[in-house]
């Protein structure tokens, strides 16, 4: 009886679960799709030993061996690198609502308030809030146009102190980031501050957003492994801290100015048109409209994602179109014929000539595509598990982009190593900064694209023009000029880029 009834049944259960048991990996395979391949890795380590500091150029090569899509374990977070424009649509457009966070480091949450800015809070209803004021009323065109004679007063200031040093090389990046920040506290505060107080608070703020970028932009023990988060090994958290308090008690200080004039202010100057960024915050801060919510804390971090976000990229754009115009003087002659003719030589730039500077636009394009400033964009995060190019991405994986990948990948550029502004121009395409072909999104995509272009859209050309309007720019042969790159927050050139003005305008007058 015992063996014909249960011998069979269990040789039948035996062959059952064997079967089961050879099937289950395809079966798998099917209903989830394996992780993307990578680069060997070590236990605990993961693949940081085999990686060089440049990681956008490390992860292009290895995108060679790995394919577009990629696994890399940094220490404890498993990331993943995407390095072609289809998979880039994938994650930014397809899949946007998965990948719309950012991955915030210790150090970037400390800087954003805990995610209480725009650049690193969670999408939702306050990042919403704050986006749409800073879209629709704080970077408007309005708003932007009324803000122009700060800009303009900063730009002539620059001219001004460039004609006191012709003849001795300047550092550009550095004036360069000096003429940019100005510009941008000028339209944060320059209602608000004398010219005495802005310059006290400038130059602390220069020095203070300098510190943040670069420790924002540093490999972070605590950050790539999270258990170890609480003994802060290289101190990131705490130095990260310091700045922050420096530069939360600046912006409270100029918000207090504020607050004084309008106090002393009578009844009808109240009435007055609203000067810089931080009189109309603080007019949101007041209305308390729950629509358009604006704490104090809301406020200062929005000041400080403007200043951090805005002067480092924009500064370093114009130094690397600097920079390849030093190695390519054609390329600088040309743009100063094209500035002879729409502007004039007994005139300086204005904003209003911009649109008219087309071979001036194609440079800054290139500079963009060949110098992508933020060259992996900034992580973002799988909200949960997804499946791209045929590979799961799981849920909590660091996305990278490689943009500075895509941006020189030979399928899409011819010789995408050389800098040539001429493939801007004659073009039926006219690769625009919206985000829409990702073979070209130098600001990045879809909801979280940077909230500044139309402000970098007119700063960037307008001080670039200015440079080379009012002056000839050359390098003798013992200023070396090197091209290559220095990783970080933004690339930045791996040397200073140094370079000798002389005036080009006779009527003196147009220097002071
Ligand atoms: C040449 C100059 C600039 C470049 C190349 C640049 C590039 C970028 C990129 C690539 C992103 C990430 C977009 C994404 O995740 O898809 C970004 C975000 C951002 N940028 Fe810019 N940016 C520039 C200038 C500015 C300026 C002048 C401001 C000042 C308002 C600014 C403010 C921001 C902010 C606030 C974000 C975060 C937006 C959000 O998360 O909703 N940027 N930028």
């Amino acid at each position: 009886m015992i063996t014909k009834v249960i011998l069979p049944l269990l040789v039948t259960i035996i062959c059952i679960a064997w079967y089961k048991w050879v099937t289950k990996d395809a079966v798998d395979k099917r209903s989830n799709p394996p992780l993307p391949s990578g680069p060997r890795d070590l236990p605990l380590v993961g693949s940081l030993p085999f990686l060089s500091a440049d990681l956008h150029r490390c992860f292009a090569e290895l995108a060679q061996t790995y394919g577009p899509i990629m696994k890399i374990q940094l220490g404890g977070k498993l990331c993943i690198v995407v390095s072609s424009s289809s998979l880039a649509g994938e994650i930014m457009r397809d899949h946007e609502t998965v990948f719309v966070n950012r991955d915030v480091s210790p150090a970037a949450d400390i800087f954003s308030y805990g995610g209480s800015d725009m650049v690193f809070s969670l999408y939702g209803p306050q990042w919403r809030a704050i986006r749409s004021v800073c879209v629709k009323e704080m970077l408007n065109k309005t708003r932007l146009d009324a803000c122009y004679s700060l800009r303009r007063r900063e730009a002539r200031g620059m001219l001004s102190r460039l004609y006191s040093k012709v003849g001795t090389p300047i550092n550009v990046g550095e004036r360069m980031f000096e003429t940019i920040s100005n510009v941008i506290m000028s339209m944060l505060w320059g209602g608000t501050l004398n010219e005495e107080e802005r310059s006290i608070v400038g130059v602390e703020s220069r020095k203070a957003t300098k510190e943040f970028s670069a420790l924002l932009g540093r490999p972070d023990i605590s950050d790539l492994f999270p258990v170890l988060a609480w003994f802060d090994i290289q101190g990131v958290k705490r130095k990260t801290k310091r700045i922050h308090i420096r530069l939360d008690q600046l912006c409270q200080s100029v918000i207090d100015r504020r607050i004084e004039i309008e106090r002393q202010q009578t009844e009808e100057s109240n009435g007055q048109q609203r000067k810089d960024l931080v009189q109309f915050l603080l007019q949101l801060n007041k209305e308390g409209d729950p629509k358009r919510p604006m704490t104090s804390v809301m406020m200062k971090a929005l000041l400080l994602d403007v200043l951090l976000a805005g002067s480092e990229t924009s500064a370093t754009t114009v130094e690397w179109a600097m920079a390849e115009m030093m190695q390519h003087p054609e390329i600088l002659r040309k743009v100063q014929v094209e500035l002879e003719e729409v502007v004039g030589m007994n005139n300086v730039v204005e904003e209003s000539h911009l649109p008219k500077l087309q071979y001036l636009n194609a440079v800054i394009k290139e500079t963009l595509r060949l110098h992508t400033t933020l060259p992996l964009i900034l992580p973002r995060r799988a909200a949960q598990t997804c499946i791209i190019g045929g590979y799961t991405i799981p849920e909590g994986a660091r996305v990278f982009v490689n943009l500075w990948a895509i941006h020189r990948d030979p399928t899409n550029w011819d010789n995408p190593s050389q800098f040539q502004p001429e493939r801007f121009l004659n073009e039926t395409n006219n690769w625009d900064f919206n985000g829409n072909d990702f073979r070209y999104f130098p600001f990045g995509s879809g909801k979280r694209i940077c909230v500044g272009v139309p402000m970098a859209r007119r700063m960037v050309p307008y001080i670039l023009a200015s440079l080379l309007h009012s002056f000839d720019w050359k390098i003798t042969e013992e200023m070396e000029l090197d091209l290559s790159e220095k990783f970080g927050l933004s690339i930045r050139p791996a040397k200073p880029v140094f370079a000798i003005p002389t005036p080009r305008l006779s009527n003196i007058q147009l220097y002071v």
